[in-house]
């Protein structure tokens, strides 16, 4: 059926090699060599759009600003992100229906997670000294090889918890354990189950999924914390004296029904964190690792931070004037994104979705945009080199002559080059109406932490020179999981060079 399905007449060009029965030859290739496949259809068939064979079905995959602009401003009933994580990664079964059909998890992180991040760095900023001083655990001024995952993930599980269930649930590490697993057992099973015709969803789905019995073991930990904050606001209203300001008190403002219970609520924290944790743990470990790899950016940055919280503090705003921490993370997400597509969608119009020039997308197919736009020499000098400063250095000449620009979406406007920024050129948080939610947040734990590590510690690679190979699982890009660095505690006025 696979491969008279693959022969379905279309006048949008395949990738050479890929027609009648070496589809499946192609499609394996596809998923064990994704980047250099989509490499070679997006300078072949450059601003245009081409299909590559998935195991299921072909897959489309646009180039081009033009096409991607046009993608992202999609509405839903049009291009739909959530069918999309429907089809590949089964979310009915993995995260519920119910979060589906009410995702108001997501609102609040749009919302009062991004309202309140400056209100809430405080603690953040607590949390992250603390978090670092545990888990790293340097007690003197020796050097210290660490690997960097699962150090680095405990960091930020704890961290992001301070804002999303306050002290001391931040810092049960069986209740974070719990998070991790959350995410990656619905995200793993989640594939399986998308590998399943069907019509066997509906018996396999629900034996797989780990959601009830993540939910039940995150309740013994959320469940008297949800109750006690159910109980006061019963008795003395929705504002009840000393009521915490976090992602918990944000999400019992908006839920109703079934969400405003512990396993309910419980849900859409466990959904948080898998948002969370595994994105931001493993953008902080490829920073480390350019940091390592590339050390000459350390002085420069060091200098940054120190200089601005010597005038200015631990703030968020004090964050917004560190344009070289901004701009190393910024490329490093650049070079190191997560895939060799971006803004995955479904094609949910029934006559298929159509580009403005004419070229008309099927009905139910998966539409996604290639990331070889983060490598194309015509967006970026020496594409492939790892220039930490490439984008604070255009700020510093675009900025003084753009600064009261209105066009936030004008190439030349600075706007274009913070780490938050998404642009047609730049997807690693997606762009348009599904562009992550929790950027903002993500954004200032990261620039956070590198400030600190850059004040606090002296970090080098393993080996001189050498960064850990990342890794490719099918279209995943992730950094090395083995990965270590050598850390210590810096002297005050050392250069640890
Ligand atoms: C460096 C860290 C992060 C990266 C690289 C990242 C990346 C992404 C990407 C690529 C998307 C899909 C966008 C699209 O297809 O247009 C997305 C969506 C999303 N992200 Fe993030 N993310 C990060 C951190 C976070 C954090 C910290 C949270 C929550 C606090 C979060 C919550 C979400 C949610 C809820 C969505 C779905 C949005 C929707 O349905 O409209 N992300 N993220």
């Amino acid at each position: 059926i696979r491969w008279f399905q693959s022969r379905e007449e279309s006048t949008i060009p395949a990738i050479p090699g890929s027609k009648g029965l070496l589809y499946y030859v192609a499609a394996l290739r596809f998923l064990r060599n994704g980047f250099d496949v989509v490499n070679q259809g997006y300078y072949q068939h450059r601003n245009g759009v081409f299909r590559v064979p998935g195991l299921f079905r072909w897959e489309y995959i646009a180039n081009g600003p033009q096409h991607t602009a046009e993608m992202a401003a999609a509405p839903d009933d049009s291009l739909s992100f959530m069918e999309a994580l429907r089809d590949i990664l089964a979310v009915d079964y993995t995260n519920g229906i119910e979060t589906f059909d009410n995702p108001f998890h997501i609102v609040t992180i749009r919302r009062h997670l991004t309202q309140n991040i400056a209100r809430c760095f405080p603690q953040v900023r607590d949390e992250l000294v603390h978090a670092f001083d545990d888990v790293l655990a340097l007690d003197d001024k020796e050097w210290k090889l660490l690997h960097v995952v699962p150090n680095v993930m405990k960091i930020v599980a704890r961290t992001s918890n301070r804002l999303f269930v306050g002290l001391p649930l931040c810092r049960e590490q069986e209740f974070l354990d719990i998070c991790v697993d959350f995410a990656v057992k619905s995200f793993t099973r989640g594939v399986i189950i998308g590998f399943l015709p069907y019509f066997l969803r509906p018996i396999f789905g629900p034996l797989l999924s780990t959601r009830k019995s993540s939910v039940r073991r995150a309740l013994k930990f959320l469940g008297p914390m949800i109750n006690d904050r159910l109980d006061n606001e019963r008795e003395y209203g929705p504002d009840w004296p000393d009521k915490p300001n976090d992602l918990t008190s944000w999400l019992l403002e908006v839920a109703e029904g079934e969400g405003r219970t512990p396993p309910g609520l419980t849900l859409r924290i466990l959904l948080t964190n898998q948002a969370a944790i595994h994105t931001t743990t493993m953008t902080l470990t490829a920073v480390l690792y350019d940091l390592t790899a590339y050390p000459a950016h350390i002085l420069p940055m060091r200098e940054e931070a120190e200089r601005v919280v010597a005038v200015e503090g631990w703030t968020k705003a004090a964050l917004g004037s560190m344009h070289k921490i901004d701009s190393f993370i910024r490329e490093s997400q650049r070079l190191r994104g997560n895939g060799p597509v971006s803004l995955g969608r479904k094609v949910v119009a029934k006559d298929g979705f159509l580009f403005s020039d004419g070229t008309r997308i099927p009905y139910g197919a998966l539409l996604t945009v290639a990331a070889t736009t983060h490598y194309d020499p015509d967006n970026f000098a020496d594409p492939d080199v790892f220039d930490g400063f490439r984008f604070s250095r255009m700020r510093e000449q675009y900025g003084p002559a753009h600064e009261h620009e209105d066009d936030k979406n004008s190439e030349a406007s600075i706007f274009n080059r913070h780490m938050v920024s998404t642009a047609r050129e730049h997807l690693v948080f997606g762009h348009g109406r599904h562009a992550c939610p929790g950027r903002f947040f993500a954004a200032t734990e990261l620039k956070a932490m590198l400030a600190h590590i850059l004040i606090e510690y002296d970090v080098r690679a393993e080996t001189e020179g050498l960064r850990p190979l990342d890794e490719c699982i099918g279209l995943l890009r992730t950094p090395s999981r083995e990965g270590r660095i050598w850390v210590r505690r810096r002297e005050r006025g050392s250069e640890g060079l």
